[in-house]
Order: structure tokens, then C-alpha cells, then sequence
């Protein structure tokens, strides 16, 4: 079984597209989904997700960066439980620090933050210019091995993504792959770089594995 675990901004959508997915992309994952497993793992919040992905039906969501989980329409929050009290004392200090932030439904996300700040119960989890504030341990590639045990899945991990918050989701995969517009740094941890960039980059990919020319069929570059 293959099972793919794409990040979305930059990787499934396009910036000049304000990030709403196009339909043909879409299309091609819903079409992959029947036939194999296709996870959507985002540090963004289900509500964006509405507006940014109509009428995309994975197999699975991983939002907030691996800390909610979305599968058989049941919602898992990978946190421990004392995690909403620790929530609402990191944002009493950011208040007093005067840093703008908002609340996903487990994370805290931060705009636009240059600054050195570590927390003693959580961890600060960057993706270019942002921040986003989560439990210890919990990232996408946690998240991901949550919803694989949900649904008793068990397969190749292919991941595909294009910044720092997809290095833990390359730790959990057996295939590492980076979109052409990914971060130096993405590139230089893939096993594969594909040869377009977002979207197109990620049906790239699912017509490797569809005609059954990944891995072997890849050109390595
Ligand atoms: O903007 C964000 O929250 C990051 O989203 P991404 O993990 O899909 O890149």
C-alpha cells in the first residue's frame, strides 16, 4: 500500500493562488485516494482547510501541525491533557511580551516572529516566516503514525513537502521527496526533488506511483 503524506501551503497549493487548492489537483488526490492513501499534513487550522480545499477528500487530515487529527470523521487531539492549562499560561507571557497570536483549536500560532523564545512545556515550531507553539513531541510526523494506527494502515510513507516543518514528516517516511520550490535545506534532506513546483510537483508524484515508475522510474537530481 502506498500512502502519501503531503504538506499543503507551497507543496499542494500555490501562493499566487492565495493558497486555495486548484480543482485538478484536487480531482487527481481524490481519484489517488481510492485507490491508495493520500494525508493532508498542514500546520493549518480545519477551518482554513474548508476555505482553502473545497471539495478535496483525502484519506485523512493532519492539522496544527500533527496535533489534530481528522479520519472517519472522528477528530483526535494528540496532546497531553494538562496541555489547554499550559496553552493559556504561554499566551499570559506572550501577552506580556507584547507578541500578537492566535489560537488554532490546540495550537497557538504567531505571525511573522524573528525572536528567540523557548518555553519550558512546549515546543516552537517554525515554518518561514511564522511560529507556531505546540506540545512537546508533537509534530506532523507523530501526528501521521496517529492517524496510520487509526486506520490500521500499514505501507510505504511516501512524504512530499517544501519547509522546515516537513523535516519531521521525512522522519516517518520511507520516501523523502521535496516539491521544486522547497527550501535548500528540504532539497538537500529528499531522496527525490521533483521537477515542478506545488501542485503540479505533487501529481508529478501520484502519476509516478500510479503507473508504477516510483521509485525506480525517478530521475535523481
Ligand atoms: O501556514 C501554515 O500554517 C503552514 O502550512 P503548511 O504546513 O501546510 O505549510
Amino acid at each position: 500500500m502506498w500512502i502519501v503524506a503531503s504538506d499543503f501551503d507551497r507543496t499542494l497549493s500555490h501562493e499566487s493562488d492565495k493558497f486555495v487548492i486548484r480543482k485538478d489537483i484536487a480531482e487527481k488526490i481524490n481519484s489517488f485516494s481510492k485507490i491508495y492513501k493520500f494525508f493532508v499534513v498542514t500546520g493549518r487550522e480545519e477551518r482554513y482547510m474548508k476555505l482553502l480545499a473545497p471539495g478535496l477528500s483525502p484519506t485523512g487530515w493532519i492539522l496544527e501541525n500533527g496535533s489534530l487529527i481528522v479520519v472517519n470523521s472522528k477528530k483526535i487531539i494528540n496532546a497531553p491533557k494538562n496541555w489547554f492549562t499550559i496553552r493559556q499560561s504561554i499566551s499570559r507571557k506572550l501577552k506580556e511580551l507584547g507578541i500578537p497570536h492566535s489560537f488554532g483549536e490546540v495550537i497557538i500560532y504567531v505571525d511573522s516572529w524573528s525572536e528567540e523564545i523557548s518555553f519550558e512545556s512546549a515546543r516552537v515550531e517554525r515554518n518561514r516566516r511564522d511560529a507556531m507553539i505546540l506540545p512537546p513531541n508533537v509534530e506532523k510526523g507523530s501526528g501521521l503514525r496517529i492517524a496510520l494506527k487509526e486506520l490500521n494502515v500499514e505501507g510505504k510513507v511516501v512524504a512530499v513537502g517544501d519547509a522546515e516543518n516537513d523535516v519531521s514528516l521525512f522522519r516517518v517516511a520511507d520516501y523523502k521527496v521535496a516539491v521544486e520550490n522547497a527550501l535548500p535545506e528540504i532539497k538537500s534532506l529528499a531522496d527525490f526533488v521533483l521537477d515542478k513546483e506545488d501542485g503540479d510537483g505533487v501529481v508529478e508524484l501520484l502519476d509516478l506511483i500510479l503507473s508504477g515508475r516510483f521509485p525506480e522510474g525517478v530521475n535523481i537530481h
